[in-house]
């Protein structure tokens, strides 16, 4: 069968990255999607953005949607302290079973646990199934036209608190037009955003910061 986009990013860091270093394996997969295959990460430019609310936020209860290969995964979980842990869910079985080898490799899996499924079915389990009490921090990175009604399920489940602060990519390309019109009109939201590109490209993207007032 021949290989696909996915398993040779895998592949790639399996080769030429360092077993237990997350920064090699952000880097790696980095190169490889700047130099040889396009692919859909958040990526170095719109990494460091992340990087930089995650140190401010600190957060301990995290969830992420949209893994795919396990790059901000990644990147978000080398900066957790060891009590700290993520959730992400993944729709597509192929993308979760790389990622989770990708989070393996990178030695951060004590900290990540992958969900598989679509996020409107998951969210409504988390209390109950995953033991979650509220999420200081979520990473909206899957389908553009779910992050607002993932937003109202987050809501109406009790998973944000004063506080929590949301964190979506691609605001602008492909963009999430109906998310950004009620987040930025709504007072229990306190919204930043943060302009760049779309990762390994010159295309103007953006990301958007949400802080729940409760
Ligand atoms: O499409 C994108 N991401 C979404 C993947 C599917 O997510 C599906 N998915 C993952 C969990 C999950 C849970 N429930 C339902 C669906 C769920 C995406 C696309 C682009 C992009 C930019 C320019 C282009 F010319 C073409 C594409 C860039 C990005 O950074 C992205 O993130
Ligand atoms: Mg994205």
């Amino acid at each position: 069968m021949a290989q696909s986009k996915e398993e040779r990013i895998l592949n790639f860091v399996l080769q030429n990255a360092i077993k237990g270093d997350p920064q090699s394996v952000v880097d790696t997969i980095d190169k490889y999607c700047s130099q040889k295959e396009w692919a859909m990460n958040v990526g170095d430019e719109k990494g460091l953005i992340l990087d930089k609310i995650l140190e401010e936020t600190k957060p301990s209860a995290l969830l992420e949607l949209g893994t795919y290969c396990g790059y901000s995964a990644v990147r978000i979980a080398r900066l957790l302290k060891p009590s700290a842990c993520l959730l992400t869910i993944e729709f597509n079985p192929d993308f979760a079973a790389i990622a989770k080898q990708m989070i393996e490799f990178a030695g951060v899996q004590d900290k990540v646990k992958i969900l598989e499924g679509p996020s409107e079915t998951i969210i409504p389990q988390l209390k109950k199934k995953h033991e979650v009490d509220t999420l200081d921090f979520v990473f909206l990175d899957h389908w553009k036209d779910r992050y607002l009604p993932d937003t109202i399920l987050l809501l109406e489940h009790g998973l944000l608190r004063k506080g929590s602060v949301i964190l979506a990519d691609n605001v602008v390309c492909p963009g999430a037009p109906d998310f950004i019109k009620y987040i930025r009109n709504n007072n229990s939201f306190e919204c930043t955003n943060y302009p760049s590109h779309v990762e390994y490209m010159k295309v103007k993207d953006a990301m958007e910061k949400a802080v729940f007032l409760g």
